[in-house]
């Protein structure tokens, strides 16, 4: 007997968004209620209009909606969505004249905070605010330096850095933090606090509430509310028990700094392009009245100019397909997204022991370090590498310019992985296409999980069996060479592996020394 999934009810909010749809593009000078100096800097960076989001939003911040409400934005891939929270929030902490931290943003992975921090950065100083960013790159002492101001030194005083804790003012106004990083400032750095705190925005919202962080958003909210309107008693004791005492307690009423107001409410904005509705995750955000701003009628939603294609193939003749595919593509950007890091590393490989194909190709996972993903990340963003074989590290978020394809070389588990990955191309109303390798037998379920984003005719494309026969020879090849690479890497990785482990067992103090 076929058991029938139960559908999560949708809360009553939910029930009446506000149609994204509704809103047109609005050139920059038309603009309402715009500092000038912002659209200076938007100028700047090449925009002269505003995205249909970025004036729903506005019209709910900075007009008639006065950020009365906490906001839930649904919005496509690729539809501005940062510029939608950052503009309004940049421009009302532009009337404030003390330096504190106000806005907190928070992104799951380091590469997205730091391109969000990129995107502040290009407008907050030139209404003189200042934008700090938390996401371990640098050495905790080198981000405490960035994000903390210390008391300028007499000659002759000697600090005790115990005495000064109240002396220690935030350097930045807006900071942009991964929740790892975040936790570590919140617990150990001295003079961090939250208690100014004003906006609170959650980006790639049901990404960051599928993992607990260590916490951060218990913590965060607790630490941002009034010690009387303590809604949370258990966070309160789960927080004491787990972090200590913590040192950053918001206080109510009367703040420092803000010359006898009292303190206003924090604001909350999350965003996806795939928004949760699951109302316990909803429930753990503690949203203000909060109002959904979604575009159009369906849940999913995938750009405008986003062709999709199926192209159908033998599983075991998939890397030679993905070559014919490459090569007519030329040299246009594009990001192939495999099912794991281990299969994006074999991929990858197997590519390039292709023989010269004439395009450069680059793998990007999660299994490689930090600062080698940045590296590949760049020569991507400046044209050097035509394709990057990638896992999901790849899938949100990210923003490439000119990237034309996407290919799913692994059919993706979900609709909504589906949407992130395709979203990596037709960004800001350009065109771009998505292609799925798929067996004959996954047809039927690819169709199936389109149909949630409305897309359920996907043609078919098809690459001459010429190119695919032309290939073979090449193929077979780098078949061999892959086996001897894999073969090699993993006595590589055995040889290093137990020459740690001796290491380890034989000198345990010098290692520590060292
Ligand atoms: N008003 C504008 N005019 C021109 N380009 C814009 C404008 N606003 C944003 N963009 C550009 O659009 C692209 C997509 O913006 P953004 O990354 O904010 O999208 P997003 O909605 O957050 O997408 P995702 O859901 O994939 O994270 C960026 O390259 C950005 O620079």
């Amino acid at each position: 007997m076929e058991v029938k999934k139960r559908s999560t009810p949708i809360l009553p909010w939910m029930r009446s968004p506000v149609d994204v749809n509704q809103f047109e593009a609005c050139a920059l000078n038309l603009f309402p209620c715009l500092d000038p100096r912002l659209e200076v800097a938007l100028d700047k960076m090449g925009f002269s209009s505003l995205f249909p989001v970025q004036v729903a939003v506005w019209q709910e911040t900075i007009g008639p909606g006065a950020f009365e409400r906490d906001l839930c934005i649904n919005s496509p891939t690729g539809s501005g969505k940062t510029l939608a929270y950052a503009l309004p929030i940049v421009q009302k902490l532009s009337t404030r004249s003390v330096k504190c931290l106000r806005a907190l943003v928070v992104l799951p992975t380091r590469d997205l905070a730091l391109q969000v921090k990129e995107v502040f950065a290009a407008i907050a100083p030139a209404v003189g605010l200042s934008v700090g960013l938390a996401v371990g790159q640098s050495s905790i002492a080198d981000e405490i330096s960035e994000l903390i101001k210390r008391p300028k030194l007499e000659a002759g005083i000697c600090y005790d850095p115990e005495d000064v804790t109240c002396e220690l003012q935030s350097s930045v106004d807006i900071l942009v933090a991964t929740p790892g990083r975040l936790m570590d400032h919140i617990n150990s750095t001295k003079g961090f606090t939250l208690e100014h705190l004003c906006y609170l925005v959650v980006d790639e919202t049901d990404r960051l509430l599928r993992e607990a962080y260590q916490s951060w958003l218990p913590t965060v909210l607790q630490l941002t509310q009034s010690n009387e309107e303590s809604l949370f008693p258990l966070a309160n004791s789960f927080l004491s028990s787990t972090f200590g005492s913590l040192k950053t307690i918001r206080r109510c009423g009367v703040e420092r700094g803000f010359k006898g107001k009292s303190h206003p409410r924090l604001v909350k904005m999350v965003l996806s392009a795939t928004l949760t509705q699951d109302p316990s995750k909803l429930a753990q955000l503690n949203l203000h009245h909060p109002l959904l701003m979604t575009t159009g009628k369906r849940r999913y939603q995938l750009p405008e100019k986003l062709e999709s294609y199926k192209l159908i193939c033998e599983s075991n003749l998939r890397p030679l397909y993905l070559v014919a595919l490459l090569q007519e593509l030329g040299e246009e950007k594009c990001i192939v997204f495999t099912s794991s890091t281990e299969s994006t590393h074999r991929l990858c490989t197997l590519l390039n022991l292709f023989g010269d194909l004439g395009i450069k190709i680059k793998e990007y996972s999660g299994l490689q370090r930090q600062s080698r993903r940045s590296k590949t990340l760049k020569s991507f963003r400046e044209g050097k590498v035509q394709v990057l074989v990638s896992s999901d590290a790849m899938t949100r978020g990210m923003d490439v310019q000119g990237v034309r394809n996407v290919i799913n070389y692994d059919i993706p588990a979900y609709i909504k992985t589906y949407i992130h990955r395709a979203g990596r191309t037709a960004r800001a109303g350009q065109a771009g296409r998505c292609f799925t390798l798929l067996h004959k037998y996954e047809v039927k379920r690819f169709k199936k999980m389109l149909q949630k984003a409305d897309n359920e005719s996907v043609p078919h494309y098809s690459v001459p069996s010429s190119s695919i026969e032309s290939l073979r020879a090449a193929y077979n090849s780098a078949l061999g060479k892959l086996k001897e690479t894999v073969e090699s890497e993993a006595s590589r990785k055995r040889k290093f592996g137990s020459k740690f482990l001796k290491l380890s067992r034989t000198k345990p103090t010098d290692r520590r020394k060292g």
